[in-house]
């Protein structure tokens, strides 16, 4: 183990916080909103899934409704219920052992504004999902799906724009230098960097899509690029051995920003730089916006069924699915409340999987907060040191800032930016490319 000093963890304990304010209003928010669809859609997802389910939605209503006032309240976290025969990924086991370790640290059961942020907040998602787990027609349900569904068509014209521009790219590959690759290859890190600044869990579950061609604004966006590795990475891109190319995904975001970090994987894939993908999405309904493996595949469905480019690049996604270039792998521990520090104790299977690829991008910024700790470090610790024991290969974030911790900037850098915009680490204007190659 490295010899790290630690700050506190972000914690809703700390009244006024970004942390305190979304335990305090947003979870509330995005489970009444829960609350409020499945009671409304009872009857159609009663015809839909058997009578059993019309029923099935007034019990998880009602768990969800005494789950809201646990939270509101600040009362005690429940064991989950364990184990989940049917369910594969059957992660109440690590819930409850991080709830028996809480207890045995503590002294107390972790409750909704004492317990970490990180935890609380990843808590709320497993107990929706156990929810609707207890009721057998609806296991599988997906209160989310809708919602990450319109995001998609409402963002047609950007993702149009962005097909577009994959398929002029990838026609024109072989009359490149390599200097114009390195600047498209470069343009598409910052589309998919700008793709992850709307999530529906920071507008609780509020329409959000991406209305305009993000393209022509990245000129004006870099400068909010406020650690930005580019050109180390595309050193790294282009320095990787023919036989070890392969890039590990882990995913954020269903709607635009899946496009886009799926175009992006298309060009490195078409220029060489990459050879395999290997893709992980989330096992179960998560922050209301992120990608299971079924919303993978309804937007590959979907845009293949597009005509012109769409629906081009989605047959070529097809292709690389099917003929196992680009591979999807489900892991429970995503979904789990701890941080990627205890991933190689937790889920050693995982850590040297992840290990072997040549380069791992993490998107967003729940998979930032995990990666550093979800700690209060100073914005200009090392992100290598932030990343505590989590080393498995050299690792790439592309994040917004929107709540987690920011790292890596130089002394002085966050009070600049504070001058210019007060809330500009949680408003998911400035972005981080940032790599660590660990040498
Ligand atoms: O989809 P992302 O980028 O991981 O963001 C998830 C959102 O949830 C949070 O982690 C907490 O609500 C925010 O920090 C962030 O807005
Ligand atoms: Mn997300």
């Amino acid at each position: 183990m490295m010899d790290v000093s630690h700050p506190p963890v972000l914690s809703p304990s700390n009244i006024g916080s970004f942390a305190y304010l979304t335990v305090k209003d947003r979870l509330p928010v995005i489970l009444t909103r829960v609350i409020d669809y499945l009671y409304r859609e009872r009857i159609s997802l009663g015809l839909k899934y058997g009578e059993a389910a019309q029923e099935g939605c007034k019990e998880v209503v009602s768990r969800l409704s005494q789950m809201k006032n646990e939270m509101q309240t600040n009362k005690d976290f429940q064991l989950l219920w364990s184990p989940q025969p049917n369910n594969p990924y059957d992660d109440s086991e690590i819930w409850n052992q991080q709830f028996e370790s809480y207890v045995s640290t503590y002294g107390v059961s972790p409750k909704w504004f004492a317990a970490s942020w990180l935890y609380a907040e990843c808590y709320m998602y497993a107990r929706i999902h156990e929810a609707l787990y207890l009721c057998d027609p609806l296991r599988d349900f997906d209160p989310f799906e809708e919602q990450k569904q319109k995001s998609l068509v409402d963002s047609q014209i950007a993702v149009e724009a962005l097909t577009d521009k994959v398929s002029s790219i990838c026609s024109a590959l072989s009359s490149h230098t390599q200097d114009q690759l390195k600047q498209h290859v470069l343009k598409f890190f910052e589309v998919s960097l700008w793709g992850n600044k709307c999530d529906l869990s920071i507008s609780s579950g509020g329409e959000c899509c991406q209305a305009e061609d993000v393209f022509s604004s990245l000129e004006k966006l870099r400068s909010n690029i406020i650690v930005n590795d580019s050109n180390m990475l595309w050193q790294l891109l282009i320095s990787l051995p023919e036989d070890q190319r392969d890039i590990a995904l882990v995913l954020d975001n269903a709607g635009f920003e899946l496009i886009s970090d799926l175009c992006l994987m298309t060009i490195l894939m078409e220029a060489g730089l990459t050879t395999s993908l290997t893709l992980y999405p989330k096992t179960r309904p998560w922050f209301v916006s992120d990608a299971l493996e079924k919303d993978l595949r309804w937007t590959v469905d979907k845009l293949r069924s597009n005509s012109g480019s769409g629906g081009q690049i989605a047959t070529k996604w097809s292709s690389y699915l099917s003929d196992g270039r680009w591979k999807i792998c489900n892991s429970k521990f995503w979904t789990t409340g701890y941080d990627y520090a205890e991933m190689s104790k937790l889920s050693p299977d995982l850590y040297s999987q992840l290990s072997k690829a040549s380069l791992i991008i993490f998107k967003g910024d729940l998979n930032y907060r995990k990666l550093t700790g979800d700690l209060e470090w100073p914005t200009d610790t090392k992100f290598e040191y932030a990343l505590q024991d989590f080393r498995p290969t050299p690792l790439l974030a592309v994040r917004t800032a929107k709540g987690g911790p920011v790292v890596g900037l130089l002394p002085g850098q966050s009070k600049t930016i504070s001058s210019v915009d007060r809330d500009w680490n949680i408003n998911g204007d400035y972005g981080m490319i940032q790599l660590c190659t660990f040498s």
